[in-house]
Parts: structure tokens; sequence; C-alpha cells
């Protein structure tokens, strides 16, 4: 496998949580001891609950917050306490897509504005070049240059994402971070800006990380999926891995609760019981025991260490294989045509990098 464009180790974010006036500090851990690697011209998401650290994750890998404990590396490169300089080059190549567009974009400027700011603060590229440059911008994401002197409020919901994505694009980034990207938009129109993003990162050669709760998203545009609960990852695979024979109960849990995505097995699996529990104050043992229809003495004392099987897949759960040797045949999948077709459009795109 190619070298990792961005690795975490053993990655932790505190924060403190609320708290009554005079009671002790209570601290959340958001991101507890993650480690992952994510690879050139894949897609990979981060799935889980609300409340499971996803944004947190996504944020310590682009370093948009800074980690309590553990280490980030871009390209080989230890990004951990990068600042000044570095640290305006890397969100330069690192950006994010959010899920709002239009508490995201600035409504007293233009999108000529709004698209033109990376190119002026990073680049210092002059007015005309930095027009010509929006129209360019405009025209990739799908939108008429023309409407560069309009405001944001003159766009619909779909419209205003692809300008965010328009300005994103203008740094020249290599990873697309998109925040639950298409979530707050119609489902008619969540499929064009899929599409949309698909298309940039095959004509770009973008390595992109989606967090996103819709599977149905997830099913679309991904190579992997790492699962969260309670800040850990639970289980890492291969997107039809993940959907067609997942191995930890929350992720059975949690795909049987979405049956939309898979159908045949809505019978076999457990749906998912009860709500997630305070991250303030997470299970002893394994995080997700009080909600495990296959709960054991073990799991309620001990945390599970994550076991990586032959292809890289991860899972964190004491009885995986127990429960899944009747249920499951696994088998370590290649690459989908998908994933070696985007990675070879990574390596032209890489060869012909200029946008
Ligand atoms: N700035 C912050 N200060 C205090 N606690 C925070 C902060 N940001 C996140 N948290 C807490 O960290 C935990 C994880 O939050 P995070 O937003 O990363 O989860 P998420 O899985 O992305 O949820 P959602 O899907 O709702 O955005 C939550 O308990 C949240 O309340």
């Amino acid at each position: 496998m190619s070298t990792p464009i961005l690795e975490a180790h053993d990655l932790s974010k505190r924060f403190v949580g609320a708290t009554r006036l005079f009671a002790p500090k209570r601290f959340v851990t958001a991101v507890d001891r993650i480690s992952l690697a994510v690879y050139p011209g894949e897609t990979l998401a981060i799935v889980g609950e609300s409340g499971s650290g996803k944004s947190t994750l996504g944020r310590l890998l682009l370093r948009l917050l800074a980690a309590s404990e553990g280490h980030v590396y871009y390209q080989g490169e230890e990004i951990t306490h990068a600042s000044g300089a570095r640290l305006n080059q890397l969100r330069r190549e690192l950006q994010i897509i959010f899920q709002d567009p239009f508490a995201s974009l600035n409504p007293r400027m233009t999108v000529e504005q709004i698209v033109g700011e990376p190119l002026w603060l990073h680049q210092k590229m002059g007015k005309a070049d930095r027009q010509a440059r929006v129209a360019e911008l405009l025209a990739t994401v799908g939108l008429p240059a023309a409407w560069a002197r309009r405001f944001p409020h003159e766009f619909s919901g779909g419209q205003r994402q692809r300008i965010g994505i328009a300005r994103a694009l203008a740094s020249g980034p290599k990873l697309l971070l998109g925040d639950e990207p298409v979530s707050a938009l119609d489902v008619s129109v969540q499929a064009q800006v899929v599409n949309l993003l698909e298309n940039l990162k095959q004509q770009l050669g973008l390595t992109m990380i989606i967090v996103a709760h819709g599977l149905a998203v997830i099913r679309h545009m991904s190579d992997r999926v790492a699962v969260m609960y309670l800040g850990q990852i639970v289980e890492m695979a291969t997107v039809d891995e993940i959907f067609d024979a997942p191995l930890h109960p929350y992720t059975q849990a949690l795909i049987a609760s979405a049956p939309q995505t898979q159908p045949g097995l809505k019978h076999e699996m457990p749906l998912l019981q009860g709500d997630l529990p305070n991250p303030a104050s997470p299970p002893q043992g394994c995080r997700f025991h009080t909600r495990c229809p296959h709960v054991t003495d073990e799991c309620r004392q001990r945390e599970p260490i994550a076991q990586v099987l032959e292809g890289g897949r991860q899972v964190s759960c004491h009885r995986w294989q127990e429960l899944n040797r009747d249920r499951t045949v696994i088998q370590i999948a290649p690459p989908s045509a998908a994933f070696l077709r985007r990675r070879a459009l990574f390596e032209h795109a890489a060869s012909h990098s200029s946008l």
C-alpha cells in the first residue's frame, strides 16, 4: 500500500465538559486513543451516532483542533505541533466543507469575494487573475460565472454548498474533509452534490474524509469506513465489508437500524437499543457493553483491543469471532474496481496537477 496522506497515532482530545459553578471540572474525552491511516486517492468515511466524536476526529486530523495527546502525520511529516507558516500551508492543503452552507458563507460578501478570498490571502493573486480564477472555479462546481456578483442569500441550499466547495478548491487542496456535507440539503439535491464531489475527486486526484450519519451517502461515496462509538473506532474496513459482513455488534446494529441500505440483513441483526451513554462518564470495559445484546462479564470488565485482520480490517470486540462464525463467511475482498479506477485517476491527476 502507498504511504498514507494522513495518519493518527494514539490521538486523543479532551474537552472541559459543562459543570455547575464551583463544581469540579469534568472532562469529555471526545476522541480516545485513535490510530488510523488515510491513503491518497481514497474516501474514508467516519460514521457513528451523534456525539461519538466524528467531527472532533476530523478536525484533529486537519489540525483545526489541537490534540490533547497523540500524533498526527501528513505525508509522513509530524504536524501535531505545526504552527505559523507551516500551519497556514496545511490549512491550504487540508480543506473542510461544512454541513450548513449558509452559516459557513459570509452573507455580506459576494460569491467572488468568498471564493476569491483564499486566492488573495494565500497566493496574493491580483484582481483580474482572481476574477478569472473564480469564474473557472464556479464552472468547476457547475455554477455560471455571471453569478459571481451575487450574495449567498440569492442561492438555494445546493448552490450554496457548491459555492462552499469552490471556496475549498480555491486553495488547491490535496484533501477535503466533508463534515456532513449533504445532510442539510433536500434528498434530490444531495445526490447532485455527492456526484459533484465524486467527479471533483476523480478529476483532481483528491483524498476525502466524509463525516456522516447518512449510511446511504457513505455507501455511495466511500472506499473504507471507520465506525466510531464514544470516542473510539470499533470497526474499520472496506465499504463492502462494513455493509455486507459487519463484524462488530455495534456496526451490525447501526446498519440494521438503517434498513434502506441493507434490507436483506434486517432480520438477522439486532436493532440499536437505547441511547448513547454520557460521553463524560463512558462505561468501563467495552464501551458498547451497556447496549450490546451479546454482553458478557468480560465485556463489562475489560476493554477490547483492536484486532487487525488480514487486509487491514480492524475490529474491537471480545466476541467478534465467536459471534460471526456461523453468520458470515469473512472474505477479505480485493480493492473494488471503483477504488482502482480512482487510484489510477489520482495518479494521473497528481502528475498533471494544475486544476
Ligand atoms: N468544544 C467542545 N467543548 C466541549 N465539549 C465538546 C466540544 N466539542 C465536542 N464536544 C463533545 O465531544 C463529544 C463528541 O462531539 P463531536 O461533535 O465530535 O461528535 P459527533 O459524532 O461529530 O456528533 P454530531 O454528529 O452530533 O456532530 C460530544 O460529547 C460533544 O459534546
